[in-house]
């Protein structure tokens, strides 16, 4: 009976995983905060098999994914495509978040709609989590676990997770 390969856990916090963006929380259909904006960063964990040669897998290929991933939110007003509270209108090369009795403009070029419910540090590592499993870098590794955080300030973050069901 071959031994059980032994597992490790490579963890990946980096000051350069972070980006800028704007947003407004929906607390409900009539509450809202104001427009502001926050440097988020990003961390991860991956947990995978350590092969017979005492790697994992190359760190540095999701490193480069996830400041790939960071920087697609970078500088960008973000809304919920999937609020339950606010919809989106594309007009004349203007963006328009309508909420309660609100319809707030944008521009097109400073708006990046994402397909959550909610512009929630919760909701962008679920996402950052899902679009990270999606990309054919990390396709064929050995990966059991992966845990992705988000951080809208010093001290609160918010961490998506995956297990493996092998
Ligand atoms: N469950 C969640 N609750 C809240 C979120 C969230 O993403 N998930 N987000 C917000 C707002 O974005 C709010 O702007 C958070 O900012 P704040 O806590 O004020 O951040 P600071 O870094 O300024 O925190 P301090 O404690 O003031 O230093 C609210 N709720």
């Amino acid at each position: 009976m071959t031994p059980q390969q032994p597992l490790t856990r490579i963890e990946i916090s980096k000051d350069y995983l972070n980006f800028s963006a704007g947003h407004f929380t929906l607390f409900s259909a009539t509450e809202r905060e104001n427009l502001h904006g926050h440097n988020f960063q990003v961390r991860c964990a991956v947990t995978a098999a350590v092969g017979t040669d005492g790697l994992a897998f190359d760190y540095v290929l999701l490193k480069r994914v996830l400041k790939n991933l960071c920087d697609q939110l970078d500088e960008r007003v973000l809304l919920p495509q999937r609020s339950p509270h606010l919809c989106i209108e594309h007009r004349d090369g203007m963006v328009f978040a309508l909420f309660a009795d609100e319809r707030i403009p944008f521009l097109e070029r400073d708006v990046l709609p994402l397909p959550i419910r909610n512009v929630t540090i919760e909701e962008l590592a679920a996402l950052l989590l899902a679009r990270l499993r999606e990309r054919p870098e990390l396709a064929g590794r050995d990966l059991r676990a992966i845990e992705l955080g988000v951080s809208s300030g010093l001290g609160q973050w918010a961490f998506s997770s995956w297990e493996s069901r092998i």
